[in-house]
């Protein structure tokens, strides 16, 4: 989807440009005025930031090849203009027009805009990283994506596994195909199955329609098994015998039908230890991770808490059509020392609520935390009292003494508790509250359970 942005000239302000749209993650086809030829250039451009010359400026009809492209939106940037000709472009079908002189923040504005406007970036988040260690797998995995390997993403729940396996699929030769993704948790066993799968009309009573199931939906494309390791072990086996075969069953079917995918599987589980314990196939498991690839939690890549932060800012800024200066310095440092037990999901659903709660002009913590927690239950004037309580219930740590500093898995087990407690054990709302899933929520409890770290009084 980014490539499909193009960027025109050789003033500074438009390299200016070019570097603050790099840094959001975007991809720029970069051109200097005296290399871009007008009949020669992607197809699939979805905007086009062109800088004006003098001789352009003055004769609307020399970008007339550009101008008469339907499908593509053209946000001119001139130096100055009279509104005659500024009006002129536009009646020709220009997008947008603006004057270099424009601050910066204007025009990345002017920008986004039109992608939001054209989808070229509202419908998925990019995979923003600036951590090395996912810089090195992201390089690595466009490799990967020329191929057929199956891939394997582990790490826990919000982390990106789901949007790193659509970065796959953009990035191999099958981009033009499907992407499909089920996932495994969410169903039943034999409803999971008949997704998979399909039916013939008559398979099993109710099945009053043919149904092509998700296998056969992903032919020429990519399929991503989320949460692989909840399937149960006789649909494990079905799904080998489609990987050894390259072909599949509709349940009631006379004919096996073949099928050419890529998979993608995600679990947030010990996927090694579900092998040991016999409820994973060992043989499903080789051929599911012929790559494996681990997601850091966010908490241990910090430098992205920061990028993403202003990223989703942005992103929700413009979808709630409200403008902010930034954080105030506390709500950065807040930001900086939260330990993010749900990762980039609970990060990304904080800002969206601050955007939409805040009325200031800059985000401060008590727009992050949760205006439903205890802390924020407490009265106006308590607030920062409550802010620093937030804080330092989190393991947010501002003086130098080592000895209050918890592990991480405490504080995140300390959190949960804490959230069960307050919504009386309502999993659900405790899951929201902590901006995690319920079977996230589900799996951490069992974990606790088997390490005997659960009271018998309940929370
Ligand atoms: N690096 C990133 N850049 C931008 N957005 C991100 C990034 N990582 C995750 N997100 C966003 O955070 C949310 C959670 O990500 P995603 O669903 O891919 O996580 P997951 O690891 O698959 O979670 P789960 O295991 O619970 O299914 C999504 O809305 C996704 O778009």
């Amino acid at each position: 989807m980014q490539e499909k942005i193009g960027l025109v000239g050789s003033s500074v302000e438009i390299k200016l440009l070019k570097e603050a749209l790099e840094e959001r993650g975007l991809k720029i086809h970069y051109w200097k005025k005296e290399e871009f030829s007008q009949n020669s250039f992607p197809d699939d451009l979805g905007l086009l930031i062109y800088e004006l010359n003098k001789n352009e400026r003055d004769n609307p009809s020399l970008l007339e090849n550009l101008l008469k492209k339907k499908n593509l939106a053209l946000l001119l940037l001139t130096e100055e203009i009279s509104l005659e000709k500024a009006i002129d472009f536009i009646r020709r079908g220009a997008r947008d027009l603006k004057l270099l002189n424009t601050p910066l923040e204007l025009l990345e504005k002017a920008v986004l805009y039109l992608l939001e406007e054209r989808r070229i970036i509202t419908t998925e988040d990019i995979f923003l990283t600036q951590d090395p260690r996912l810089l090195k797998i992201l390089g690595a995995l466009e490799e990967v994506a020329k191929t057929k390997a199956s891939v394997l993403l582990t790490g826990e729940s919000g982390t990106g596994k789901e949007l790193l396996a659509k970065y796959i699929h953009s990035k191999s030769p099958r981009k033009g195909g499907p992407f499909i993704a089920i996932n495994c948790a969410a169903l039943p066993e034999t409803l999971l199955e008949s997704e998979l799968f399909g039916f013939e009309k008559g398979a099993f009573s109710g099945a009053n329609y043919k149904k092509k199931g998700k296998i056969e939906l992903a032919d020429g494309g990519t399929l991503l098994l989320d949460e692989i390791t909840e399937m149960g072990l006789n649909l494990q086996s079905k799904l080998l015998r489609v990987l050894q075969e390259g072909e599949i069953d509709r349940l009631g079917g006379y004919h096996p039908i073949k099928v050419d995918f890529r998979l993608i599987s995600t679990t947030n589980r010990d996927i090694e230890r579900e092998v040991q314990e016999g409820r994973f196939r060992s043989d499903l498991f080789y051929r599911i991770n012929v790559i494996t690839v681990k997601v850091p939690p966010l908490r241990e890549r910090r430098g992205d808490v920061k990028l993403l932060a202003k990223y989703f800012l942005e992103k929700f800024s413009l979808s709630y059509q409200k403008k902010f200066k930034g954080f105030t310095s506390q709500a950065m440092q807040f930001l900086e020392n939260y330990p993010f037990p749900g990762n980039v999901r609970e990060l990304k659903n904080m800002l969206e609520r601050a955007v939409i709660t805040c009325l200031d002009e800059e985000i401060d913590v008590k727009h992050l935390t949760d205006p439903f927690s205890e802390a924020s239950l407490k009265t106006e004037e308590s607030q920062s009292e409550s802010v620093s309580s937030v804080l330092s219930n989190t393991g947010t740590n501002f003086d130098n003494s080592f000895e209050e500093v918890k592990p991480l898995d405490e504080i995140e087990r300390e959190a949960i508790m804490k959230a069960l407690r307050l919504t009386k054990g309502h999993k659900a709302r405790a899951a929201e509250l902590l901006g995690i899933t319920v079977r996230t929520l589900r799996n951490k409890l069992k974990e606790y359970e088997e390490r005997g770290l659960l009271s018998e009084g309940g929370f």
